[in-house]
């Protein structure tokens, strides 16, 4: 449904039946997603996951190839018209001979209706750098100004795209810090980014896309239980996958020349069965971590 005005009962974010094509290429293929208002979500992928395509369309900047793409209720550039939502980008845009909030001012003199800029900078944890030069910021201190030129119009959608690459680990938890305060107030936040535990630790709900796809869609506990199980290998001749396969709790069985991996829930079953049911031998059980329940949820770990 397409309203004029802002419909609070809309989801901040509707993605229904999306695919994008750019010639052979489908940068996103059938993506169903709703986001509520206040929500702050990361949008977790590898490179070429679609990701930032996504974050496009929600900007009105490139049209899906097919399905509906919303923002609160309505089409993108409509809700980016009202000032209801703003981006974050990664770089440019910034000019190092003036000061911070001489930056911001001269951004906000370009719309009618603003929120004060000394309150954005001060929203944006920069307030004490306002009169400092932009080129003397560091990385950080630059994205957290893009970050308060974003708050200008009090938008009810931020939209981030890997707003953090290059940062270091304070840099990144200052710019967490500031994003997050700010969102108590009821703002919807949807970041793109790549670093798993950025997206664990700063995310209300991570929706973890590889391929074009949503493949896995929950809170970071949730996420993290998808690597909750274990890695078995054993040497095994001629493993019979699919008497593996059957056993209780096995979620992958990969067999390369005479030795098998096996990604299991319960490892007990596994091991009870390759040692007393085969010849198995020198066998090997590890936790699977996060970082390879993400490699493998994407696609990544099968030819690692
Ligand atoms: N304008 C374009 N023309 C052709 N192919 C494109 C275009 N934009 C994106 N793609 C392709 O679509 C796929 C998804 O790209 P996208 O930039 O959305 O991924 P991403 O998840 O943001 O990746 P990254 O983390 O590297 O930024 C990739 O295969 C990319 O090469």
């Amino acid at each position: 449904m397409t309203t004029n005005t802002t419909n609070a009962t809309a989801p901040a974010v509707r993605l229904a039946g999306v695919t994008k094509e750019f010639g052979d290429v489908r940068a996103v293929w059938g993506i169903d997603l709703a986001l509520r208002p206040g929500e702050i979500v990361a949008f977790l992928g590898p490179n070429g996951a679609g990701k930032t395509t996504n974050i496009d369309m929600l900007l009105g900047l490139t049209k899906p190839t097919s399905g509906t793409v919303e923002v609160l209720g309505m089409e993108p550039r409509k809700a980016i018209a009202r000032g209801l939502v703003s981006a974050v980008m990664q770089t440019g845009g910034l000019l190092k001979d003036l000061t911070v909030r001489e930056t911001a001012a001269y951004m906000a003199s370009l719309f009618a209706d603003t929120r004060p800029v000394d309150e954005v900078l001060d929203r944006a944890g920069i307030a004490g750098l306002a009169d400092r030069k932009v080129g003397k910021c560091s990385g950080g201190e630059q994205q957290r100004l893009r970050f308060a030129m974003a708050l200008l119009s009090d938008p009810a959608l931020l939209l981030l795209d890997e707003p953090t690459t290059g940062m270091d680990v304070e840099g990144r938890r200052a710019f967490w810090s500031a994003i997050r305060d700010d969102a108590s107030s009821g703002r919807t936040v949807l970041f793109a980014t790549h670093y798993l535990e950025e997206a664990d630790q700063y995310a209300d709900r991570i929706v973890l896309i590889s391929q074009g796809q949503v493949v896995a869609d929950g809170t970071g506990p949730q996420i993290r239980a998808l690597a909750s199980g274990r890695t078995i290998r054993a040497w095994l001749p001629d493993a019979d996958v699919a008497a593996i396969t059957a056993l209780g709790g096995v979620d992958h069985v990969e067999v390369r020349g005479e030795s098998v991996t096996i990604h299991a829930k319960d490892s007990d079953t596994v091991a009870r069965y390759l040692l007393t049911a085969t010849p198995a031998r020198d066998l090997e059980i590890t936790a699977k971590g996060i970082e390879e329940a993400f490699l493998s949820l994407t696609g990544q770990g099968e030819s690692a």
